[in-house]
């Protein structure tokens, strides 16, 4: 009779080798379509975690997709996952935007009903996505951003103020700016002066830091929540650190509460949410109850109410404070840098801006709105450094692409920006910074600069973020002149570790005070 430990070695070695086989027909799933892709390891897939490479996940998709140049789609596996690698510009556009109702959610699956605090648009699907979009559009009108520049201005001084008192000539400017960004996004917000410009090491911007920092629990609730979400659905994995959670959903709290009681009002966005709350719910016909939205084929119409609770509004302006100060943070300092390294574009910069500033006192939303070659230079800096490296949707409804290839529903997309904003083809001679690219008459495709992605999951705070960098460097050309310092170290690399594009060197430069 076979003893114990003869059965379970042989069990342990049945469940290796099934484990084995079921991940080696995995990895022949594009194969089996005869679709170009790089061979996947065994479980890992092609993407081997950044941390044990020097290059981050976008620049590992990227490599896959130079491998085939000529190819509009490659296949990939995230892990297991078969993910299907988009690079032609048409296919592009109409995944995006022209039959964006195949390809409406991002394929999170968080469960917000039981977790509202997590509430957080990027990660929304489906009919709750179109309700909560609808009601949180009308946060970044003209009108709305008109009001909050003030409030940016108010920092934009402070930030003048603080580095005139360090009086220093060279610096690491990602402090001030990150403090410029969060002093922003907590006035925009919730409407609280943060203070972190007065006081760096004060605990808003503690925590506000945390946010985005990879440690390993973080990789491995992105993992879940990516790749494995049933599991991270089972055991109700949060995207957000618990202590990072509770310490911003308290300040939101109080401040709903203080609101309330007071009826104190102020041009934020937890003020526009709270009028937005009492005007009542949304409406959103769908026509079929089992696919919501996307069921187009059935007839019956379904109606559903959507209103916003107050943890709701919490978990929003959690997601606003979050996505608010990294994004910008990075793409202000990549300004300064190129602006550093290319000391005309800096001088043409700065001329328009004085120019502007002839007819006017002070800085106002309209003056800025004129300032076309500094917009020029922002856009060319997100295309050589865009935040987010890749766009992510998943197929909601079987679509067949225009060879004949046919797309199944629940099929993950990458869309990898890091890619496109670099080839070639696209942009000669990728490696210079030419604001040039952007002149008004400049004729590129829609889908060929897309560092706030596009369609109607296009980042809704676009015009928010274009304000407050184009405000924040205006500020900085006005009163400073930018140069390298010989100790920072080049060529800069991307830090692999982090979520979104960040450098991996410390930038310092030097800055003359323009009197
Ligand atoms: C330079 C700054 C920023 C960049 C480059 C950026 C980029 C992006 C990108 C690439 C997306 C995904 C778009 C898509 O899938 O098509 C996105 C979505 C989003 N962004 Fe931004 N973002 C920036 C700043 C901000 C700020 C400041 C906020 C909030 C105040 C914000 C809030 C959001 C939200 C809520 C979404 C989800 C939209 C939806 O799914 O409907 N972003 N952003």
């Amino acid at each position: 009779m076979m003893d114990l430990t003869s059965l379970l070695v042989s069990i342990t070695i049945s469940l290796v080798t099934f484990a084995v086989y079921k991940a080696w027909r995995k990895n022949r799933y594009w194969q089996e379509r005869g679709v170009p892709h790089r061979k996947p390891w065994l479980f890992l897939g092609n993407k081997i975690v950044p941390f044990l490479t020097k290059k981050t996940g976008g620049e590992l998709i990227a490599e896959m997709c130079k491998e085939f140049p000529n190819s509009p789609y490659i296949g990939g596996y995230d892990f297991m996952k078969p993910i299907l690698l988009i690079t032609d510009l048409d296919i592009i556009e109409n995944i995006l935007i022209k039959d964006f109702m195949h390809f409406t959610d991002r394929g999170f699956n968080v469960d917000f009903k039981n977790r509202p605090f997590d509430s957080n648009l990027f990660l929304m699907s489906g009919k709750h996505w179109r309700a909560v979009r609808h009601k949180l559009s009308p946060l970044f009108t003209t009108g709305k951003l008109r009001m909050m520049f003030d409030s940016m201005k108010q920092c934009g001084d402070q930030l003048v103020e603080q580095l005139e008192a360090a009086n220093r000539q060279e610096i690491e400017m990602k402090e001030y700016l990150r403090c410029f960004a969060v002093d922003v996004i907590g006035s925009c917000a919730f409407g609280i002066d943060a203070g972190t410009l007065a006081n760096p090491k004060n605990e808003f911007h503690k925590m506000a830091k945390k946010i985005f920092k990879l440690d390993l629990w973080q990789i491995i609730r992105l993992i879940l929540l990516t790749t494995f979400t049933p599991i991270a659905r089972l055991f109700n994995i949060s995207i957000n650190k618990r202590d990072v959670r509770k310490y911003f959903c308290n300040i939101i709290d109080e401040t709903l509460k203080y609101r309330r009681e007071t009826e104190f009002r102020r041009n934020d966005f937890v003020q526009m949410m709270m009028q937005l709350q009492s005007q009542g719910y949304v409406e959103i016909q769908t026509k079929d109850p089992a696919d919501y939205y996307l069921g187009m084929e059935q007839s019956t119409y379904t109606t559903w109410k959507y209103e916003m609770s107050d943890e709701e509004i919490t978990g929003h302006a959690f997601t606003f404070l979050s996505l608010g100060f990294d994004t910008l943070l990075h793409t202000m300092l990549f300004a300064l840098y190129e602006f550093a390294k290319n000391l005309e574009i800096q001088e043409k910069a700065r001329q328009e801006i004085l120019i502007e500033m002839k007819s006017t006192e002070t800085m106002t939303y309209q003056t800025l709105k004129e300032m076309t070659y500094l917009e020029q230079c922002v856009k060319e800096t997100l295309r050589k450094y865009p935040p987010a490296q890749v766009l992510i949707r998943v197929c909601t409804k079987d679509y067949t692409l225009p060879d004949g290839f046919k797309i199944q529903r629940g099929q993950r997309i990458m869309i990898p920006i890091i890619y496109l904003h670099v080839n070639p083809n696209i942009y000669p001679e990728p490696e210079r910074f030419q604001p040039e690219r952007f002149d008004p008459d400049s004729s590129l495709h829609s889908c060929a600069f897309l560092p706030f992605g596009n369609g109607p999951r296009i980042c809704i705070a676009m015009r928010f973020a274009m304000l407050e960098i184009k405000y924040c460097l205006a500020k900085l050309l006005m009163n400073y002149r930018f140069q390298i310092n010989n100790k920072t170290k080049e060529p800069l690399t991307l830090n692999p570790k982090a979520l979104l594009t960040e450098p991996n060197e410390n930038i310092i430069f030097n800055i003359t005070k323009i009197e």
